[in-house]
């Protein structure tokens, strides 16, 4: 099976939940699965330019972006954040490969046109995902950071769980999921969700039940539903064992997003 696996900065933080989560995808890609893994690090970002005196400032859960901050994107999620899961999946014996979406033009962006302006944020237009077969082929996991380059020849800061979507449309991935630091959406009640149906994102953010970090992504999931990815879930990234059991087990972790 082919999976797309996400993995937000939040559970990146710690070296115990990075650990599970390389062995699980590690676990998976042994196992004879395609796997990619797109990883965010909007936390790690925010860290870095607050060193530098720079404040960050989010609309809608995207990162306004000028040229310092893109600049800096690319050096912390297409560096270090890329470089230490690539260290992280060798070290459970498994060859990655790190790549961002400018690396052999697999993903091309353009600028996301918004009001107000978000500066150098992106979104993806264009895919060739013949990188990431051939990668597959050699046994390795491609592991990509959400920095893709616009036909302008500039790159852009892509939201990381937008991009995940996107990988999986441009595989036809068999499955999606997000790893993230809570343990699935929750409802109005505070009650994770088990199902969530596509039709209830735009009343869960209307009433403001979603917010931040998650409109973006259940509208990554709603995108990856509607072009034919099979299976979307939102899964704890402390539960990340159960990857290996997702689709020929019935698990409980999380939230599964479905299409009515
Ligand atoms: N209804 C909700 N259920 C769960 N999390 C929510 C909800 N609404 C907002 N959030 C926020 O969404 C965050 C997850 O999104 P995000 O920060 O983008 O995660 P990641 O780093 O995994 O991409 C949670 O940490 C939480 O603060
Ligand atoms: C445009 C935009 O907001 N890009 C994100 C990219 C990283 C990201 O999405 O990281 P998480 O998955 O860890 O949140 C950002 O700058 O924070």
């Amino acid at each position: 099976m082919k999976f797309v696996v996400k993995l937000g900065g939040a559970a990146l933080e710690d070296p115990e939940m990075l650990h599970r989560c390389a062995q699980a995808v590690a676990e998976l890609a042994r196992d004879g699965h395609q796997v990619a893994l797109v990883h965010g690090g909007g936390v790690q970002l925010t860290r870095t330019l607050k060193q530098m005196g720079k404040q960050s400032e989010f609309i809608a859960g995207l990162r306004v972006t000028d040229a310092v901050t893109r600049d800096t994107a690319l050096m912390v999620l297409a560096g270090h954040v890329n470089k230490s899961l690539v260290a992280s999946l060798g070290a459970h014996g498994q060859s990655a490969v790190g790549l961002s979406g400018g690396d052999g033009l697999i993903f091309r962006a353009r600028k996301k046109r918004t009001a107000p302006d978000l500066g150098f944020v992106g979104e993806i237009v264009a895919s060739d995902p013949r990188w990431l077969e051939a990668i597959w082929k050699m046994g390795s996991v491609p592991v990509l950071s959400s920095m893709a380059l616009g036909f302008d020849g500039e790159y852009y800061n892509i939201n990381a769980d937008e991009m995940a979507a996107a990988c999986a449309m441009s595989c036809n991935a068999d499955a999606l999921v997000f790893l993230t630091d809570v343990p699935g959406v929750r409802g109005a009640d505070g009650d994770v969700l088990r199902w969530l149906n596509i039709d209830q994102i735009a009343v869960l953010a209307k009433d403001e039940v979603i917010s931040g970090g998650m409109l973006p992504k259940l509208s990554a999931c709603r995108e990856a539903l509607l072009h034919g990815v099979k299976r979307v879930r939102i899964l704890p990234a402390a539960e990340a064992g159960v990857l290996s059991d997702l689709c020929s087990a019935r698990i409980t972790q999380g939230t599964e997003v479905m299409v009515a």
